[in-house]
């Protein structure tokens, strides 16, 4: 039986793989993106999570089961202290200290995917949050995953954490998690239930897009 994220996975298929042809991505994999542009991108990235993050707190006081709302936990803790202090790290590395980096003022495209998400976690149910933050971790793996088998991208010497975060075991683990649970959601639902999950999800597909793309030009204010 086919499952409902094979159909979410299908409506995004060209929009993740125009993700992964950006020049952003593109220079990541390959170690020739500029490192300013980089750190551009951690630092909208880490006032990004700080919201993302808050995705993960509302689903546990959604959640209908002691298991699903620990798993939320979990996911809320790793966020805060795996990943962001992955990007801690790197500031470091770039001078940036801890305070300077959360005071990190949100391009346009940072405000609209963070407030689009907890939009749909806030008013929509628990399967609508689910949708909206689900392809985060879904494309990062994927990006992960292929970005640590081609030739030479480990061997960058500033590239490589972050490949290594999103390859990682647990990170795939989580992702697999968050999969299983949006198909929970989904079973039994009208289509017309559904469509708004699709929908959902797809938005925050292409915000991802433009994510990197915010990333690429250094995106500022234009007022
Ligand atoms: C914009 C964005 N999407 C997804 C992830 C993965 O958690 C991230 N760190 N940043």
């Amino acid at each position: 039986m086919s499952r409902f994220t094979d159909r979410l996975y299908e409506s995004v298929r060209e929009i993740w793989g125009k993700s992964h042809r950006h020049p952003f991505l593109v220079g990541l994999r390959d170690g020739t993106l500029d490192p300013r542009r980089f750190m551009f991108y951690l630092r909208q990235d880490y006032v990004y999570l700080i919201d993302y993050a808050k995705m993960f707190a509302i689903g546990g006081t959604k959640a209908r089961d002691v298991e699903t709302m620990g798993k939320f936990a979990e996911l809320f803790h790793s966020t805060l202290n795996v990943e962001m202090e992955l990007h801690r790290r790197y500031a470091e590395r770039f001078e940036v200290d801890r305070s300077e980096l959360e005071a990190t003022v949100p391009a346009p495209t940072t405000a609209a995917y963070t407030k689009y998400m907890l939009e749909a976690a806030v008013h929509g149910s628990l399967a609508e949050g689910v949708a909206a933050l689900l392809p985060c971790m879904w494309s990062y793996r994927e990006i992960g995953r292929e970005f640590a088998q081609a030739p030479g991208a480990l061997d960058h010497p500033l590239y490589r954490e972050w490949i290594l975060m999103y390859a990682s075991e647990e990170f795939g683990e989580l992702t697999d998690w968050c999969i299983g649970l949006m198909n929970e959601l989904a079973e039994g639902l009208p289509e017309r239930e559904l469509a708004v999950l699709e929908e959902r999800f797809v938005v925050a597909s292409k915000f991802e897009y433009l994510f990197w793309d915010m990333a690429w030009k250094e995106e500022e204010w234009p007022v």
